[in-house]
């Protein structure tokens, strides 16, 4: 059950008040207990005889599939959610385990917890008002090969309802659900996925209970119990009685797996403090490709692909153009708004790279630069997963800069590569941010008389190996108290 859109009094979502007073959930739940055993079937085939670590269920409800989870992987750590504080209670009345933390969340807007190894929910998506938008949130924290397993309704389901309803030219009163193209297109860009459709049928004794059954698992939708409904209700009621035989749900069981590719983030503790002038040498010195995904300022400046091409002499090949090109030196939201152009956050596909050259990618300014109204370059470099070089000045005022910036990308598990330290060397300053930042110095860079591609060739010899940073041995920093 998710799905924030009108908030009542007590706070709650729409959706969420439906689902807090559905209280005859269990008995009438049918098919949401044969979804949530499939789905529970399919996970534990994915994983076959290995356990996740780390699990979080969305829309939990009463906690069908929760008890499968837990009777599945009873050493996981299982996070259970839903949107409805009322299904919370019920589910933990149902669950008393040690190894389930359940609590109220709207998943379209999970908050950072950490990496899961499986990420699931059986036939919440529906209610999601950005389905792409939600899957890439949430998958953004799956860990490295984490997998999102979903159950959710595709087009047809209902469809002898819709039937009756049309001959009798009543509104059917249920959303259009998604075809299996439109939820395949909806598949996060940081892995890859996969949809499949099964019938199943259910057999309500008439349509009156149909709807009754559905109004107690909180399903339903307001225009199916509008006043003005009453009468044609009746009528639609009559034809799908003498009609039908039963309902079908066309249940669309989703499987994604995280890839997160071979490469690194470039990102800084402000604009302007070396985020390119780092990547020319990364590129140069891993024969890496380079991307930058969102370019503003090009009213006044030629943008960062072409310096790193000329810097790090790189072929065309070696580059894919920004995702979004804007004229205004502000923040990509701005930028993007003066030109009339709203940024899909959801769609930013990383071009291609391989074990042999890695990809280094270049965000805009800072960490919490606005993409959108409700999503900042950090939540990108979250959706990607690499991990990210952190370019800070060198001079007085860097230790709270950067740590601010590491103490960011901790709240979201996001994996720290280390620290490039730009300007005049500061011993003093380099310390503190080992000290107090738990993170690698990965090189420094001093004032540099002129940026030449023979200056890059130069500065590319001090930059770390790139075994340091993607080889099994790689010293990533992921919490505060060591580099692991
Ligand atoms: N160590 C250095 N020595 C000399 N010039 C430098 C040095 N570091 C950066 N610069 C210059 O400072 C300016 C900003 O550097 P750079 O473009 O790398 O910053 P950025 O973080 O990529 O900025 P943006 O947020 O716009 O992408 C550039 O003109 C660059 O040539
Ligand atoms: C224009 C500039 N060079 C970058 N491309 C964009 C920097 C956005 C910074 C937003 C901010 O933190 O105020
Ligand atoms: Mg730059």
């Amino acid at each position: 059950m998710c799905g924030a859109d009108i908030v009542n009094a007590a706070g709650l979502s729409d959706i969420a008040q439906r689902f807090d007073e559905a209280s005859g959930y269990d008995t009438a739940a049918r098919i949401q207990k044969r979804c949530a055993m499939e789905l529970a079937d399919r996970i534990r085939r994915i994983f076959c005889g290995k356990s996740p670590k780390r699990i979080l269920e969305f829309g939990c409800g009463t906690g069908f599939l929760t008890a499968e989870l837990v009777r599945l992987f009873p050493h996981a750590e299982i996070v259970a959610t839903d949107i409805a504080p009322g299904m919370i209670r019920r589910a933990q009345s149902r669950l008393h385990v040690p190894n389930v933390r359940f609590e109220v969340m709207d998943a379209q807007r999970p908050k950072p917890d950490g990496r899961f190894d499986l990420i699931c929910s059986s036939l919440c998506l529906q209610w999601f008002t950005d389905r792409a938008l939600g899957l890439a949130r949430l998958a953004s924290q799956l860990s490295a090969a984490g997998r999102l397993m979903v159950t959710t309704l595709a087009r047809g389901s209902f469809d002898e309802w819709r039937k009756a309803c049309d001959t009798e030219r009543v509104p059917c009163g249920f959303p259009t659900y998604p075809e299996p193209d439109a939820l395949a297109s909806d598949w996060p860009v940081n892995g890859h996925g996969k949809w499949d459709v099964v019938d199943l049928r259910d057999t309500p004794a008439d349509g009156m209970t149909f709807l009754r059954e559905l109004r107690d698992i909180g399903a339903t939708t307001p225009a199916l119990h509008s006043r003005s409904a009453g009468i044609a209700l009746r009528r639609v009621i009559r034809r799908f009685d003498s009609t039908m035989s039963g309902v079908t749900y066309k249940i669309a069981f989703g499987d994604f797996e995280r890839h997160i590719p071979k490469g690194v983030f470039v990102t800084g503790t402000d604009t302007g403090v070396g985020k390119t002038l780092t990547s020319a040498c990364l590129v140069r010195a891993w024969h890496a490709n380079y991307w930058k995904p969102l370019q503003t300022g090009l009213a006044e400046e030629d943008g960062d692909a072409p310096t790193v091409r000329s810097l790090a002499r790189l072929s065309d090949n070696r580059m894919s153009p920004s995702a979004y090109a804007l004229q205004a030196p502000l923040s990509p939201l701005a930028a993007a708004e003066m030109e009339r152009i709203t940024i899909d956050p959801a769609r930013f596909s990383l071009p291609s790279c391989s074990d042999t050259t890695p990809l280094v990618v270049e965000g805009a300014g800072g960490l919490l630069v606005p993409v959108t109204d409700d999503w900042m370059l950090i939540d990108l470099i979250a959706l990607y997963g690499m991990p990210v070089v952190l370019v800070a000045r060198s001079g007085l005022g860097t230790i709270n800069h950067t740590l601010l910036s590491i103490e960011a990308l901790r709240a979201r598990a996001i994996p720290i590569a280390g620290v490039v330290l730009n300007g005049a060397p500061n011993p003093g300053n380099r310390a503190m941010i080992e000290r107090f930042g738990h993170v690698r110095i990965l090189a420094e860079i001093p004032l540099l008389p002129s940026l030449t591609a023979e200056v890059i060739d130069e500065r590319a010899q001090f930059m770390p190996p790139p075994d340091s940073i993607f080889g099994p041995d790689a010293t990533l920093s992921t919490s505060n108290s060591e580099i692991a």
